[in-house]
């Protein structure tokens, strides 16, 4: 009894783990299949969102074609002085650039100052003339800390002035300044200027994160030269310019044919070769070589074909300029990597991308940089291992699976691709605006068309600059592209400002 109860004991036992086995496997039959459903909803969520993102941000080449014309229809209003034109189309005062391989006279020790984004640049060149032409040249590169980018005025030239001051302190016997001579300087300052002459000209406004108190409208000219007499620095400021006209001046005197720079970097701008009896707005006198610098600030462009995604709009709205510099917010360096950022924030709280924890990291602004987005967009490995690790750094999420991997590039691809599109249609109305977009009807050969292009963008980003150059040759077609080069003009603006001081230079009658 005893034996068989507890036999039959043991069989009620057995029974209920039996049981109990049969139904903890049928619990999680029903959990994997509730996991396995609710995994499939997550897909579906995360396809729904990346379709969404897939056709917000399409560029279609019928889309890119109108874009440039409605940028060349801006150009032309703010040719006219068009008081509602986005496109400031600013003047120069650059009507001679430097003269091309073949020429080249400019001669002496001149420096250079390039303010215009995360970084500013000093330097120095000994032009050689025709002979020796750049004979030696040394910069120093420094980072513009981050409280003075918001800071006052009177701190950040100060600040320039002193690195500025340091740098000339370190002028070694191979440069060489006539005795009696002043040092001279020209200012790439790359934020919207009205210029008033080549060597002054006031703020308009600030941008690419910076925002600083009491220098709009004031002559940029004036408080570098006050922060350098503060500084004991002895040194005249001959030339004013932009970054994309100090570009555009460097690649032609490397390069005869260059007749537009294209900045792609912490913001972005182009600058090119206008005629002068098509500037409405120029009421001087026609200048000698008929030519006439203009500084578009294409960045400002905006137009309702822009394709503006939920994330562009909402980047707009939170950032220091809502509602300028629409282009730029789409195409440059400063912009792209917050695109993705916002992008993967939306798939990780509506598709639990990485998990049922939104992680805290990816709630930063700006926290996704684009040289990080860059780094992960190339990752070629089978297992996206520097893209792993680069979500582990910067999002905070140590395992991430191969689909995630593969959705985040994917989202880089995306971003990078509609940002390179618009720069390229960008290109194509300019060559348009020239005429330089078509072979000629009249039988004449096409001119060879060079398009200086700098910025850490371009220069770094190789997936965003192939595309670039891709889109532009499908714009122009095989005949007109052929004709066309887009040329890398590293730190041509320093080199390119040097020589617009030195044809500027005071001393120019003497040289
Ligand atoms: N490896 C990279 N990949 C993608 N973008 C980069 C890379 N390196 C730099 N950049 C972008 O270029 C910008 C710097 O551009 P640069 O022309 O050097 O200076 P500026 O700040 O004066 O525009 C950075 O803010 C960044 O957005």
């Amino acid at each position: 009894m005893g034996k068989a109860a507890a036999v039959g004991t043991a069989v009620v036992v057995c029974a209920a783990v039996g049981t109990a086995v049969v139904l903890g496997r049928r619990r999680r039959r029903r959990d994997a299949e509730l996991l396995g459903a609710a995994e499939a909803e997550r897909k579906k969520k995360v396809a729904a969102v990346i379709e969404d993102v897939e056709r917000t941000l399409a560029t279609p080449t019928a889309l890119l074609r109108g874009i440039s014309d409605a940028l060349v229809l801006e150009m032309e209003r703010g040719l006219r002085g068009d008081m509602h034109s986005q496109l400031k189309m600013l003047i120069s005062y650059v009507d001679n650039l430097p003269t091309g391989p073949s020429v080249g006279d400019e001669h002496g020790l001149f420096y250079a100052l390039d303010l215009g984004g995360t970084n500013f640049r000093v330097l120095r060149v000994q032009l050689g003339g025709r002979e020796k032409r750049v004979a030696k040249q040394q910069y120093q590169e420094v980072s513009i800390p981050p409280h003075l980018m918001v800071g006052t005025s009177l701190e950040l030239f100060d600040f320039i002035a002193a690195v500025l001051a340091k740098f000339v302190e370190t002028e070694g016997d191979e440069f060489h300044l006539p005795m009696g001579r002043q040092r001279e300087l020209g200012f790439t300052f790359s934020f919207p200027v009205n210029q008033l002459s080549i060597s002054s000209g006031t703020l308009i406004k600030w941008t690419k994160g910076f925002s600083i108190n009491g220098t709009v409208g004031e002559d940029v000219v004036a408080e570098l030269s006050k922060a350098m007499e503060r500084q004991g620095l002895d040194m005249k400021v001959t030339a004013l310019v932009n970054d994309t006209v100090g570009t555009l001046a460097g690649g032609r005197y490397m390069d005869n044919d260059v007749v537009a720079a294209v900045i792609l970097g912490t913001g972005t701008n182009a600058a090119y070769v206008e005629h002068a009896n098509a500037i409405p707005k120029w009421t001087g006198l026609l200048p000698k070589s008929g030519n006439m610098v203009i500084n578009t600030e294409w960045g400002s462009f905006k137009s309702d074909k822009l394709p503006l995604s939920e994330y562009d709009k909402a980047l707009d709205f939170e950032s220091l300029n809502p509602g300028e510099q629409i282009y730029e917010k789409l195409i440059s360096g400063m912009y792209l990597g917050e695109i993705v950022r916002r992008i993967l924030l939306k798939l990780a709280h509506d598709a639990a991308l990485f998990g049922d924890v939104v992680p805290a990291k990816l709630e930063l602004p700006f926290v996704l940089r684009t040289p990080d987005m860059s780094a992960m967009h190339h990752d070629a490995s089978h297992d996206l291992k520097i893209l792993g690790s680069k979500l582990k750094d910067i999002v905070g999420v140590a395992d991430t699976s191969l689909e995630v991997r593969y959705i985040t590039r994917h989202i880089c691809d995306i971003v990078a691709e509609r940002g390179a599109r618009l720069a390229a249609a960008g290109i194509y109305g300019i060559l348009k605006k020239l005429g330089r977009d078509k072979v000629p009807t009249d039988g004449s050969p096409m001119q060879r068309t060079v398009v200086a292009l700098d910025g850490g963008l371009y220069e770094h980003y190789k997936k965003f600059s192939s595309c670039l150059e891709a889109t532009l040759s499908d714009l122009l077609g095989d005949e007109a592209s052929s004709s066309l080069v887009a040329k890398l003009a590293n730190d041509g603006s320093g080199i390119g400002a040097a020589l617009l001081a030195a044809s500027h230079s005071q001393y120019a009658d003497i040289y």
